[in-house]
């Protein structure tokens, strides 16, 4: 693995039981990228990335984390290099029985080695980053839109500083509108912060905005794996349906 590299895997393959997910994955991601990892859905983005935090292990293959190999890493060391990264899952999911606040602190109550004053001005800190205010601080999740769901969840992700961020489909549920100033959000921190990003999706909008770096899942393995034209000038099939269907030309119009 080489200095600036965060994520690396080699001839990966994951299978539960009959079903083949992932056929001989390999990949490298530099500091700093944005990488939109698109594919059908139930085609494994979501257990590609979990492979990729280590919350899942390949059937073959090894994956190397901000330098080090997962497989040689024990538990601890494992828990240690995910702290480094912050994860928002499908959904924000945010603990419903905690507010905004709670649910923001958590990671940092677990660390179990910071006071609560010091808590309470880093929760503010990310609030304010992602532009929620003190009084939602007090919401539970049930209480908050789409929106503020996703944003609370992003802030809770940023608030270990982490270096790595993943992302899974972190515009879906979102109207176009909320879904682009998400984007804008994102774009905004990356530029401010300088974390790589991780981030499976089905939206152009945030591969031609947001995205360095674009990965085509399809039929088990990477057919396309680099810029976004290279992703457009991919021939196979479900590239071509998802690339160059009547939306996609509108939105990708001057790629074409
Ligand atoms: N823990 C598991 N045990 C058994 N099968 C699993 C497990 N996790 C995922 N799978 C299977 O692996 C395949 C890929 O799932 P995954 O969630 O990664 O797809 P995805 O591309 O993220 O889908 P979507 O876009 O719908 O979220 C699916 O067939 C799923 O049923």
């Amino acid at each position: 693995m080489t200095d600036g590299e965060v994520i690396r895997m080699e001839h990966v393959w994951t299978a539960f039981g009959d079903n083949l997910v992932h056929r001989d994955i390999s990949l490298s991601l530099a500091r700093g990228q944005i990488l939109g990892l698109v594919g059908a859905s139930g085609c494994g983005k979501t257990v590609l990335m979990r492979e990729m935090i280590g919350l899942q292990t390949p059937t073959q293959g090894q994956v190397w984390l901000l330098g080090e190999s997962l497989a040689e890493a024990d538990a601890r060391r494992r828990q240690q290099l995910r702290n480094r990264c912050g994860v928002l899952f499908q959904g924000g999911a945010l603990f419903s029985a905690l507010n905004v606040f709670d649910n923001i602190a958590f990671p940092l109550r677990e660390l179990k080695a910071l006071d609560e004053e010091l808590i309470a001005h880093l929760v503010c800190m990310k609030l304010a980053m992602v532009g929620l205010g003190a009084a939602d601080a007090l919401l539970m999740p049930a209480e908050l839109s789409g929106g503020m769901v996703k944003r609370a969840a992003l802030a809770r992700a940023l608030i270990m500083e982490p270096e790595v961020v993943f992302l899974d489909e972190p515009t879906s549920g979102l109207d176009p509108v909320l879904g682009e100033e998400f984007v804008t959000l994102l774009g905004q921190l990356h530029r401010e912060l300088g974390f790589t990003v991780v981030m499976v999706t089905h939206d152009l909008d945030t591969l031609s905005d947001l995205c360095t770096c674009v990965a085509v899942l399809a039929g088990q393995q990477l057919v396309s794996y680099g810029t976004l034209d290279d992703a457009i000038a991919c021939t196979h099939p479900f590239a071509r349906d998802f690339f160059h269907g009547k939306r996609a030309q509108r939105i990708l119009g001057r790629h074409d």
